[in-house]
């Protein structure tokens, strides 16, 4: 508790806390958790020269193949594996999430809540050279940079980001499209994606600057980056906006990782102190965001997620907050309304550093155990109407 005072928490959020049954002290253990880096996969050669080059040594993480451990004040940015995107920063926790989809080459995965976007990165690089990645975020600004990341990853190619509403998001992956669907009109298709953004889209994303949530004005989806290989040019807006055909046209894999409150990522809370804890209570604690608000967008999050997934597919719930309210609350209330869904286990949990949560099947990562960010996953797969009966 002393320990605690010296972090001097806001009131506000020990009040979060304590109404929630979080402990504080967790937020004072400011160097017991590292800094994780994956490698993508072909440059695992490269640790010594990264080693060599950072002045301390890559740990690897036993139970998470690409990732590696480094002490928390260790810079990355001056390793030319960096520089080069061959290696990337990513929570380990946040590396267990995304390898409970069990992604396979070939598949098609959604990204429902993608930005800033290192689990998307992540998928990219499970699909390596087949399938097709969408990434779909309500904020441009996090959007942009998420597109930033991928070409500077080199895994745009087969990637799609979409300004959207993942509550409403309804654009399918692009499998085998009917040939000549679009036969008989003359409208134009898209063409290479290009950096050079048009004019309208410059004028919004100043606008965005101001308005974190800026959507289209349509409330269509806006696609603001696709890649070489990513099925998109050449199409037409209608076979691209085409609608979703349930049967065969769901995505493969699907994560939503959604808003939520963040208190599980320690250093995201840290960070505060220098930011000033008023920002804190009006990024984090806002009463829209932690009154029902919030959870009322996660299940809406989850349910339409589930919705774009294909029958046999599997969905990732997760979220960095330690509440049972954001999580097993929401996977309760969803898994009650949906025959069709069933909990999985997540079979290589149990080699994690992880607990279980308190719906079985659910898992934790405690950042007082963990040496992670905190995290919750829930693996949810789509029966097939005859499994469901
Ligand atoms: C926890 S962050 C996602 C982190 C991301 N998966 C990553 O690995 O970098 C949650 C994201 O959800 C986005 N978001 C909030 N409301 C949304 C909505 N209705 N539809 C889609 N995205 C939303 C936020 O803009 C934010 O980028």
């Amino acid at each position: 508790m002393g320990e605690t005072s010296k972090l001097q928490l806001p009131e506000t959020f020990l009040s979060f806390l304590e109404a929630n049954g979080l402990d504080p002290s967790i937020y004072t253990h400011r160097d017991s958790i590292p800094r994780y880096v994956r490698l993508k996969p072909g440059f695992e050669d490269l640790v010594g020269e990264i080693e060599y080059e950072i002045n301390c040594k890559l740990e690897k993480v036993n139970w998470l193949p690409g990732f590696y451990s480094i002490p928390p004040d260790v810079q990355i940015a001056r390793s030319m594996a960096y520089q080069q995107g061959k290696m990337y920063g990513i929570d380990a926790a946040s590396g267990a999430a995304v390898s409970a989809l069990g992604i396979s080459p070939g598949d098609h995965v959604l990204d429902l809540c993608a930005a800033p976007g290192a689990k998307l990165c992540m998928m990219l690089d499970l699909l390596g050279e087949k399938g097709t990645a969408t990434g779909v975020d309500v904020a441009r600004h996090r959007l942009a940079a998420c597109r930033t990341m991928l070409r500077k990853y080199g895994l745009g190619q087969r990637s799609r980001l979409f300004l959207a509403d993942g509550t409403t998001f309804s654009v399918p992956p692009i499998t085998n499209l009917p040939c000549g669907s679009c036969a008989d009109d003359h409208e134009e298709t898209f063409k290479e994606w290009t950096s050079r953004r048009p004019y309208k889209e410059r004028k919004q994303e100043a606008k965005a600057k101001n308005n974190n949530f800026f959507l289209p004005q349509n409330g269509q989806p806006e696609i603001i980056f696709y890649g070489q290989s990513s099925g998109v040019i050449g199409l037409k807006k209608k076979e691209l906006y085409r609608p979703l055909d349930q049967k065969d046209c769901g995505y493969d894999k699907v994560l939503v990782d959604a808003e939520c409150t963040h208190d599980g990522s320690i250093k995201h809370i840290q960070k505060f102190e220098q930011w000033g804890w008023t920002t804190l209570e009006r990024r984090v604690l806002d009463a829209e965001r932690t009154d029902r608000n919030l959870t009322a967008l996660q299940l809406n999050l989850l349910r339409n997620g589930f919705r774009l997934l294909k029958q046999g597919g599997t969905l990732v719930y997760s979220t960095c907050s330690l509440t049972l309210a954001q999580n097993e609350d929401v996977v309760d209330q969803f898994l009650d309304e949906n025959s069709s869904a069933e909990l999985q286990e997540i079979e290589t949990a149990k080699d994690w550093p992880c607990t279980s949560g308190r719906t079985p099947k659910t898992v934790r990562f405690d950042p007082s155990t963990s040496a992670t960010s905190g995290l919750f996953v829930a693996k949810i797969r789509k029966l097939a109407p005859k499994e469901a009966a």
